[in-house]
């Protein structure tokens, strides 16, 4: 319905580690919490890390279950002024471009970082932020493939304590003064510290044998300092062109108000109960976010309630409504048949405004409104709907449908369904 656009935003903000066994690694019980000094961690690098940055020397990781090999490195990437430690994947490596972009432009001084009285530091905005605005552009510390644990010879507290042992001088005290959530005494330091604070980034990946296979994380010395919520008001991406993190405003923000992405799917884990279990096993914590502490069950029950109906109506094909009224008969005589359609996601729009979705679900159902008031010609519900529907789409990188979208709103007669309602049983 709307041409080239993809669903881009299966990276939650922590990735899923289905490959990870935290025990065939190494023992749980003689984990140690190494609290390393800068120059301590640098020694015991130079001790204990062998492999070369040579992609032939390196270790190789098979893929017992998956039938297939790959290739790992530790390597700096130089980008920027910066560099970043990785371990990652020859093959991605290669794909990475030679040349990186320059940086994507941000809002000058639109944030800061503050206690937030309960949860630690967090981000707040300084100004009025309009959807879709970039906030933040950042370079990550340190990037990691997920599967390295996969037969890699060497424990993870291992390959953490290397990746860090890499990071440039100048980032390293920022880096390890960044939150540590994990439980004492399971992981070192650094381990801690990437588990606490990576956000889940998405990289080419050429020979990945299963898609979850290939997933990457990343360690940012800013971006990481952005709490979870499971109503989001900004989205992460990573923008592989010029290596960095893009955060953008996925609503309008008020000046005050704390900047929050989401460390969870939310389409997957919709119930409070279950949010805050996903969110108990991989982060640690317990979620206080405003949705998660409301203050009744008859509030929990009603919230509960709504993100069923929003998820389970999104899957139910959010576009079939529109269609069914479409190939019906008659539909230039039946104009109340449309109304029902927009009544149908004018009431699910009304349910992600109260539970503060702004995500994948929020862009369907705006994009069929815009359809809906294209077919009756309504210039005005046109434009809101598809501007909504852009906003997400330049949340989401997904450029070349953000530009389509903004011919549509200039010139709405270019779009597709334009009169559709009016149009005989032959129209489009
Ligand atoms: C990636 S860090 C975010 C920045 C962190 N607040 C800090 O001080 O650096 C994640 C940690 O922040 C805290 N946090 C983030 N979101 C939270 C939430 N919704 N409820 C409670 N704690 C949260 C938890 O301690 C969590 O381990």
């Amino acid at each position: 319905m709307l041409p080239g656009f993809r669903r881009d935003n299966a990276h939650p903000a922590f990735p899923d580690r289905p490959l990870f066994n935290d025990d065939d690694d190494e023992d749980v019980s003689k984990r140690a919490t190494a609290k390393y000094a800068v120059k301590e961690l640098r020694a015991w690098g130079r001790k204990n890390i062998r492999l070369s940055d040579d992609p032939h020397m390196s270790a190789k990781v098979d893929w017992q279950d998956l039938g297939s090999q790959q290739r790992l490195v530790f390597r700096n990437i130089r980008v920027g002024d910066t560099e970043v430690s990785a371990l990652l994947d020859c093959e991605v490596l290669r794909l990475l471009p030679t040349r990186f972009s320059p940086l994507p432009d941000a809002l000058e001084n639109a944030i800061q970082f503050r206690d937030t009285g309960n949860m630690g530091t967090g981000v707040f905005a300084t100004q009025d932020i309009r959807a879709a605005s970039v906030l933040l552009v950042e370079y990550p510390v340190t990037v990691v493939q997920n599967t390295f644990a996969l037969n890699f010879g060497m424990t993870r507290a291992e390959v953490y304590g290397e990746l860090v042992n890499r990071v440039p001088e100048n980032a390293l005290p920022a880096l390890l003064q960044l939150h540590n959530a994990q439980p004492s005494g399971l992981y070192s330091q650094e381990e801690g510290l990437v588990r606490s604070n990576a956000l889940g980034i998405a990289l080419p990946a050429p020979c990945a044998p299963v898609p979850a296979a290939m997933g990457h994380c990343a360690v940012f010395l800013k971006a990481s300092r952005i709490n979870h919520s499971c109503a989001p008001n900004a989205i992460a991406r990573f923008d592989t062109q010029s290596f960095t993190l893009v955060v953008r405003a996925l609503r309008p923000i008020t000046k005050g108000e704390e900047l929050v992405l989401s460390y969870i799917d939310l389409d997957h884990f919709v119930t409070r109960a279950e949010r805050q279990t996903r969110i108990r096993d991989l982060c640690h914590f317990d979620c206080l976010c405003a949705q998660c502490t409301l203050p009744t069950p008859t509030a929990v029950a009603e919230s509960d309630a709504r993100r069923e109906r929003i998820f389970s109506t999104t899957r139910a094909a959010t576009f079939v409504p529109f269609t069914t009224w479409h190939q019906a008969p008659g539909r230039s005589t039946n104009q109340g048949g449309l109304q029902q359609v927009i009544a149908f996601h004018l009431a699910a729009i009304g349910d992600m405004t109260a539970e503060g979705l702004y995500g994948y679900a929020y862009f369907l159902h705006s994009a069929a409104l815009a359809i809906c008031f294209a077919a009756l010609e309504d210039v005005i519900g046109f434009r809101a709907w598809m501007g909504r529907a852009r906003e997400f789409a330049l949340c989401n990188v997904v450029t070349e449908s953000a530009a389509e979208m903004l011919k549509n709103i200039v010139y709405p007669d270019t779009f597709m369904w334009w009169g559709a309602a009016n149009r005989g049983a032959s129209g489009a």
